[in-house]
């Protein structure tokens, strides 16, 4: 069993066009509504594949309501935690040649109550789970430490925690000695305040974020795929994909590597497979076994140190 945890969830809006022009009427060519949230989105992706995921998830108003009607047809079980605030919308527009462009809400504040319940829904589940997975933004007003202090509550419980979040929630968790990171490209480079260019700096970030607490860092590097830095060594896998939409591969990328044992080079190799699967598909659409192309992963026996990955 997985447990998520996604304190900002959202209704994705996945709205299909021919091309996008500023200040243009646009008709849409297809629209899908999913549910969303990055945690959700891994506890979609690990059910598909035959897991079980148990999604911890702040609800509030009619959106709320329709997130969880939504996630029912997921088979996704769902720990709700009743709020004030209004579930978000986040909204891509996605082009024929896969160009995404996204708007995210910043998504309702919670309250400290209901930010307290939220926590203790995660620690009242977390018992013999295999990992907890933390993931998404934080809503406006939350404190930066929020993951953080979720990974210090759950320490004595020794369940490992992944956590997969952006701006300053980031640098606070890693801090908090998660047993896993996952980080885009943008988002270690803003963690480590310089541009990652290449294999090496990225694999360098990597460590710093291993110095500062965290034990593993998975970072995901789009079409270049991925890369892994633990305690054993660094990893490097990719995978071609014709891609159509990439919201939500990060999330399956993530799930695909915890679904494969959450270590090592051959849960690099699932997760980049996930991962890469997640690009082919419209919309936030999770992978189910039918989609992923193990054979297409290519683990590189040797780092190629001084590879472009900015481009
Ligand atoms: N264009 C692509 N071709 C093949 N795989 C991709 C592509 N874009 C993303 N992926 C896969 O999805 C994973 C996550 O994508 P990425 O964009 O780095 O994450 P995030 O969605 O968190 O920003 C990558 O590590 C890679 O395995
Ligand atoms: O919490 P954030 O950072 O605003 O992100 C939320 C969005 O991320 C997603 O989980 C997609 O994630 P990725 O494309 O980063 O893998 C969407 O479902 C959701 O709308």
């Amino acid at each position: 069993m997985f447990l998520t945890v996604t304190a900002n969830p959202s209704v994705d809006r996945t709205v299909e066009v021919a091309r996008l022009t500023r200040g243009e009427l646009h008709r849409a060519a297809a629209v899908h509504v999913q549910p969303g949230g990055k945690g959700i989105n891994v506890a979609r992706a690990l059910v598909r594949n035959g897991h079980q995921a148990r999604a911890v998830v702040p609800a509030g108003g009619p959106e709320g309501d329709q997130l969880i009607r939504l996630l029912t047809g997921y088979r996704v079980e769902v720990v709700r935690v009743e709020v004030a605030g209004p579930v978000r919308s986040n909204i891509t527009v996605v082009e024929p040649d896969a160009t995404v462009t996204k708007i995210n809400e910043a998504g309702a504040p919670l309250s400290a109550a209901e930010r307290e319940s939220l926590l203790g829904a995660v620690l009242d589940h977390a018992s013999g789970v295999g990992w907890v997975v933390a993931a998404g933004s934080l809503p406006p007003g939350v404190p930066d430490e929020f993951y953080a202090d979720l990974i210090h509550r759950l320490a004595p419980i020794g369940v490992p925690v992944a956590v997969d979040t952006s701006g300053a929630a980031l640098p606070a968790a890693v801090k908090a000695g998660p047993a896993l990171v996952k980080p885009n490209l943008e988002e270690l480079a803003e963690v480590v305040d310089r541009p990652l260019r290449t294999l090496r700096e990225v694999v360098d970030a990597a460590g710093e974020l291993r110095s500062r607490g965290a034990a593993a860092v998975l970072a995901s590097l789009g079409g270049h795929g991925a890369v892994l830095v633990d305690g054993d060594g660094t990893w490097h896998a990719e995978a071609r994909a014709q891609a159509r939409s990439s919201v939500g591969a990060g999330d399956a990328l993530l799930a695909g590597f915890l679904a494969a044992g959450g270590r090592g080079p051959s849960a690099l190799a699932a997760g980049v497979a996930w991962g890469a699967a997640a690009v082919s598909l419209p919309g936030s659409t999770m992978p189910g076994p039918e989609d992923v192309r193990a054979h297409r992963v290519v683990v590189h026996p040797d780092v190629e140190w001084e590879r472009r990955i900015d481009t």
